[in-house]
């Protein structure tokens, strides 16, 4: 897709298309497509997180609550968006043993009631030995510092999923 057929799309084949690039939510997309017309992916890019960076923090922490546990509930029951599915699997989150799967729970459950958001991170540019490593490192780390990483790393797997739609080359953002 090139970005001429970007900047041509009516509202809803722009949504249908780039809605879940912030996971589970749209409405980044249809406050995005206003910005129109783009200049290429970085450019896309830059709007995606101009939107998330001047929401307030409750909308900020509200974008990480529409993220699905890492190696989580929905993981299980097979109800993670096809994205979240490449994801997590391609981070090997689908074939953990039952004891890796119990500790990464546990930790998950100690940083939600810690932070009240989930972790997040990209987990298709980490394997599974990093996703418990950075879980127990920034399970410690102050809430405004903590909130900053997470939005971050909810960019990071934005980018990943723009550059996938636009055919880019994600090491080369
Ligand atoms: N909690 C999460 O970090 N979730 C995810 N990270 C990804 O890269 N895909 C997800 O679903």
């Amino acid at each position: 897709m090139d970005m001429e057929q970007v900047n041509s799309m009516d509202f809803g084949e722009f949504v249908d298309v780039f809605g879940n690039v912030i996971e589970r939510c749209p409405l980044i997309a249809a406050a995005v497509w206003s910005q129109r017309p783009f200049s290429g992916l970085e450019d896309l890019e830059k709007h995606f997180s101009a939107f998330i960076d001047a929401l307030p923090q409750s909308g900020q922490e509200g974008i990480l609550r529409c993220h699905p546990d890492l190696a989580g509930r929905e993981l299980q029951r097979g109800t993670l968006t096809a994205e979240s599915q490449r994801e997590q699997s391609s981070a090997g989150l689908t074939s953990l043993g039952a004891e890796e799967r119990l500790q990464l729970a546990e930790l998950n459950a100690r940083y939600r009631a810690r932070f009240g958001f989930p972790f997040v991170l990209a987990a298709r540019l980490r394997d599974r030995d990093a996703v418990l490593r950075e879980l127990a490192r920034r399970l410690h780390r102050p809430p405004a510092q903590e909130l900053r990483t997470a939005l971050g790393e909810v960019k990071k797997i934005g980018r990943l999923r723009l550059a996938d739609l636009l055919g880019g080359d994600p090491a080369r953002l």
